[in-house]
């Protein structure tokens, strides 16, 4: 643990000392502290030494009392424990800077009676956790429970098949513990088939949730997004606070907010988009995202993330076969879909931001970023791009090169229509076993060992709203319905299983809800005539509302979550395979292009549309696939609430 120095000595007045008594080390009894609380930190210094040490609230998950002393208090043992969990950022040699968990415990034995102990660990814990959900206390604060905050469950929606299938690993090994260190309760829905999590959201009753919680990738919460929205309640409904966790092949909006707030995600990533989400969800924090309605010939779709037609929608889709590579999979798909690069013809309409000169502005953050940028026309070969070193090169370092948005071969090679291939997704037999689901593990300072004892729940959803809880112990996660051999996509209300995502989020019927969108005339009618038009071959087109499409796809510098803009990429035809491979291989370094010269452009716009020429091929939104055809959307400003930090 850092030592810091927690005794102010620029002046500044140092935070009201709200709880200071002195504790005994958990194991080394004869090793005592004065431990104090603050607004901001809890110190503890060794009786008789100057030495302090500080655990920053800032990074302390929870606070339990007695969580490991199973035993009874005996004649020469009336001590009561307190235990505090922390996930403070620690200096890796290569790797930048990672969370890692420590464990702080306490013998708390002031008195000679075991309650009186207790009473006092107890209003200790009360003080941390009120803190930590934002509260301000003072010195005369009479910390009773009641001054808790009680925040209804999350429910959360795990996709076992999302990224390389290993959502209910992660779940159970990183996620749960967790959350039973921060109290936060709830309720677990393992998806079982693609649509499951659109059904439920579209059925339950929402009061009952604090928010709304996927472990999977935007896919799923994509799948939410349009369940809220397919609710006559939709303007309440897509209130309630979505947040998600990592379990994606792309993760591109999980990758966003941990990039907005500096936190690290290239490892553990789990842990610490998990400790972003709690810290949120604590503090009831929320942030606002823009929402895009997206009108097909057929049916009105809401997206949070992208709209994509061309090359990196086919590398998306067809990539599905790769997908136990996890997010390398978008590499393996993009050198697939270099060897027969394709041009897609069409027309693309959209509605500029005027005075808003998106790529400057995408240059000066990628400079403030300590990043080299060398625009260069894609048509020049011997210009290079180069996006280098920084503070954030370990965090743009492209995992995924679904960053390889398509370039036009102009060595007249052979240009393909985008070809049908199905997707699948490897049936598998899955079996859980989450036997024990919380251990925390012993570690300096006289680190506890036990189970947390928590309460959290299985609960079987279907369209038809709550049909049961599975299990509910202290501390147990049971999955009574793990076991899972997939067959075909369906929408099966009665929990048929499958394992084949189906991209196209099952044919629902057409969406009738949602706001206005006064800025798109009808499909059939032209545009107005404030908006430009570019009509030509393009290879690749992404339009977007946050910064990462997926992990480490830096595609959109100035998006951030609730801008109500669109931020536009194209690329039209003019660059060569061999160019290409060139800028995957610097991909694979980790630079970063977004810059097309005159081939391509990045604009900043409220809506658009987009008229493909080319025969079907697939166009997706958020990553999942979408009627082909002209299509149109607009933003509508920060209508999702995102469980976020936003201190
Ligand atoms: N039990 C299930 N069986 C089959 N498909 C499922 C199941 N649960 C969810 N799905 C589908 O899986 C698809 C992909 O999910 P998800 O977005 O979680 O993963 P991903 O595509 O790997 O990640 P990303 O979208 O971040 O690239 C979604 O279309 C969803 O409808």
């Amino acid at each position: 643990m850092a030592e810091l120095q927690y005794s102010q000595t620029d002046g500044t007045t140092a935070p009201e000392v709200l709880l200071e008594d002195v504790f005994a080390a958990f194991r080394r009894g004869n090793l005592r502290y004065t431990v104090r609380l603050t607004s901001e930190a809890i110190v503890y210094v060794v009786l008789g030494s100057q030495q302090e040490r500080t655990l920053a609230l800032a990074d302390v998950l929870g606070c339990h009392t007695s969580v490991s002393l199973r035993r009874k208090p005996t004649q020469g043992n009336q001590s009561a424990f307190l235990c505090i969990y922390s996930y403070p950022l620690k200096r890796k040699l290569l790797s930048g800077s990672v969370r890692s968990r420590v464990s702080t415990s306490f013998r708390v034995d002031r008195f000679d009676n075991y309650e009186q102990n207790c009473e006092l660990a107890e209003k200790w814990r009360i003080a941390v956790r009120c803190l930590l959900a934002g509260q301000t206390l003072t010195a005369e604060t009479d910390l009773t429970p009641s001054l808790l905050p009680v925040r209804p469950a999350l429910l959360v929606l795990l996709n076992p098949y999302g990224g390389q299938g290993k959502a209910r690993q992660y779940f159970d090994d990183q996620v749960m513990p967790m959350m039973a260190e921060a109290d936060v309760s709830i309720s677990v829905v393992t998806t079982e088939y693609s649509g499951h999590a659109f059904d439920v959201v579209q059925s339950t009753d929402l009061s009952a949730w604090g928010g709304i919680v996927v472990v999977s990738g935007d896919g799923v919460l994509y799948e939410v997004v349009n369940g809220l929205m397919s609710r006559p309640d939709w303007e309440q409904a897509i209130k309630i606070p979505l947040g998600i966790l990592p379990a994606g092949s792309g993760n591109g909006l999980c990758y966003s907010i941990n990039y907005a707030l500096g936190e690290p995600f290239e490892e553990d990533r789990m842990v610490h988009s998990t400790f972003v989400l709690l810290k949120a969800t604590m503090k009831g924090h929320t942030r606002p995202l823009d929402l895009m309605s997206v009108d097909t010939a057929s049916e009105r779709r809401y997206a949070f993330l992208s709209f994509q037609w061309g090359f990196s929608a086919d590398v998306d889709i067809e990539s599905e076969r790769y997908r136990y590579l996890g997010g390398s999979r978008f590499l393996f798909g993009s050198l697939h879909n270099l060897m027969k690069l394709r041009l897609y013809r069409g027309k693309l309409s959209f509605l500029p931001v005027k005075d808003v000169d998106a790529l400057k502005q995408a240059r000066q953050v990628l400079s403030q970023n300590k990043l080299e940028v060398k625009p260069r026309s894609m048509s020049h070969s011997s210009s290079a791009v180069a996006i280098n070193g920084g503070r954030d090169e370990a965090r743009i370092r492209t995992r995924s090169a679904s960053a390889l948005n398509g370039f036009h071969c102009m060595d007249n090679e052979r240009l393909e229509t985008p070809s049908q291939e199905s997707t699948s997704l490897d049936a598998k037999l899955m079996s859980f076993s989450t036997e024990n689901g919380v251990h925390l593990s012993t570690s300096e300072e006289g680190h506890v060992n036990g189970n947390v004892n928590t309460v959290y729940e299985t609960t079987k959803l279907t369209a038809d709203g709550v049909v049961g809880n599975m299990n509910s112990e202290n501390g147990h996660y049971k999955n009574g319905d793990s076991d899972f051999i997939g067959a075909a996509v369906s929408t099966n209300q009665n929990n048929s299983k499958s394992s084949q995502p189906c991209p196209a989020s099952g044919h629902r019927p057409r969406r009738v809800y949602g706001p206005p969108s006064p800025l798109l005339p009808p499909l059939d009618q032209p545009v107005p005539a404030d908006w430009v038009t570019i009509e030509t071959d393009f290879v690749t087109m992404i339009i977007q509302s946050i910064s990462h499409i997926s992990e480490g796809y830096f595609s959109s510098p100035c998006s951030s979550f609730d801008d109500g803009v669109l931020f536009l990429s194209f690329l039209k035809s003019g660059v060569s395979r061999r160019q290409m491979l060139k800028f995957m291989g610097k991909m694979a370094e980790g630079t970063q292009v977004f810059d097309f010269g005159s081939d391509g452009g990045y604009v900043c716009c409220k809506a658009f549309r987009v008229e493909p020429v080319t025969p079907p091929g697939l166009m997706t939104l958020d990553g999942e696939k979408i009627e082909y055809g002209p299509v149109q959307g607009q933003v509508h400003h920060g209508v999702i609430n995102l469980i976020m930090p936003n201190d």
